[in-house]
């Protein structure tokens, strides 16, 4: 089982507050295998976070209120059985950290999903992921979604459609929209305040916008070149999701404007995405995304989530004649860089060229994917 990490194009943040956002799936996943046992035990196993930890079913049991009925409620996160599960994880509140998070997320989804059958089984999870966890691509999301279509299937809420065979098999709309709606509980525990853009694209991929839980599929984009780069700054996008609310509740008539403003990037950035499909794209065009990129940046910088590293990004990028912008939340994690149709890649890690001097650089990850 897997899940695709995501780039957002446009709309970060703004799109918690109900603005439109862009955002493409990644050809970096997250893969998840889950294990029948009979060891009377719950074990999880996060290469990734170096986290390795089981419990006994019958601690587990515990948790779960006299009626398992009461639990399963996918629209709605139980915020007594997420207080239960702290006290087990031994956190607070305010936890950010990543490995209590995960754990969290797992458990609750676990619980969940198996609560309604009364049986709780035991079972090995192990999850790992070629995404970066933090850095804006939309880890968290692809961790929900994986746990949610594994636990999901292992109960028989859906079915286990997915033999070696069928390696490449989906589930049909009414289950997907299930796995989409689990996994935003997972986001939740571990954003706080999501939008729901990142299990959305987690959960179908391809290039979509997303507007206050709308999805819209684009169907015809034009082959964009696209360079994203990792500054290797960690930071968490629930303290920068938070950040931008109480810069809004502090200054609401200077920061809804510009929430609104990025709102009419995004929608120009769809328009201009269509134009260059329907017409050949023109050097114009480019000029188009490559102003709403800046005007973006601007404005992220603005509402708090920008980072020293990712004005070096954009700095050195622009030198050499690109556009840069932040991804995802923020705050250091990746930024993208539009490529024009004529960019070359020259020495650096794998290739290089007018921007080798920052790809060679072993702080930050490059790497060039194709939209489209
Ligand atoms: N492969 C993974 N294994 C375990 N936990 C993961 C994994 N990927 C993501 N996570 C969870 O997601 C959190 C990161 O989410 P977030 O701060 O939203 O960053 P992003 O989604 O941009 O990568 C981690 O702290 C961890 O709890
Ligand atoms: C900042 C935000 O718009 C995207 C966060 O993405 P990521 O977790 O940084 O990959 C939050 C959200 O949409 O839920
Ligand atoms: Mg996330």
């Amino acid at each position: 089982m897997s899940a695709p990490g995501k780039a957002i194009l446009h709309g970060e943040h703004a799109v918690v507050h109900g603005k439109v956002a862009l955002a493409v799936s990644l050809n970096l996943r997250t893969y998840l295998r889950l294990q029948a046992t009979s060891t009377s035990k719950v074990c999880i196993n996060l290469p990734n976070i170096n986290t390795f930890l089981s419990w006994d079913v019958t601690k587990l049991k515990q948790l779960l209120p006299d009626s398992g009925a009461e639990l399963g409620n996918v629209n709605e996160l139980d915020a007594e059985l997420v207080r239960r599960l702290r006290d087990l994880v031994g956190v607070s509140n305010g936890t950010l950290d990543t490995r209590s998070m995960a754990i969290l997320a797992f458990l609750y989804i676990y619980l969940s999903v198996f609560a309604g059958s009364g049986e709780l089984p035991s079972l090995t999870v192990s999850v790992w992921s070629e995404l970066p966890t933090g850095a804006g691509l939309g880890s968290s999301a692809a961790y929900s979604v994986c746990l949610a279509a594994a636990l999901l299937s292992a109960s028989g809420t859906i079915p286990s459609l997915l033999s070696d065979q069928e390696s490449t098999a989906r589930w049909g709309e009414v289950e997907m929209e299930l796995i989409n709606r689990w996994a935003f509980q997972g986001e939740r525990i571990i954003h706080g305040n999501p939008s729901g853009v990142d299990n959305v694209v987690g959960t179908w991929g391809g290039i979509l916008r997303y507007h206050s839980g709308k999805i819209t599929p684009l169907n015809r984009v034009p082959m964009l070149r696209i360079l994203l780069t990792n500054t290797k700054v960690p930071r968490s996008t629930k303290v920068l999701v938070a950040g931008v609310k109480d810069k809004m509740n502090k200054f609401p008539s200077i920061i809804n404007p510009v929430l609104e403003s990025v709102n009419a990037v995004s929608c120009t950035c769809e328009q201009t995405l269509s134009e260059m499909t329907n017409d050949i794209p023109t050097p114009e065009h480019y000029n188009i995304l490559e102003e709403l990129i800046d005007i973006n940046q601007h404005h992220l910088n603005v509402m708090g989530v920008g980072h020293p590293a990712l004005d070096t990004l954009c700095r050195v990028t622009l030198a050499r004649g690109l556009h840069s912008k932040l991804t995802g939340a923020g705050g250091g994690g990746c930024g993208i860089t539009l490529l024009r149709p004529g960019t070359v890649a020259r020495g650096g890690r794998g290739g290089g060229g007018p921007i080798c001097s920052y790809t060679a650089s072993p702080s930050s990850l490059v790497l060039t994917l194709i939209l489209g």
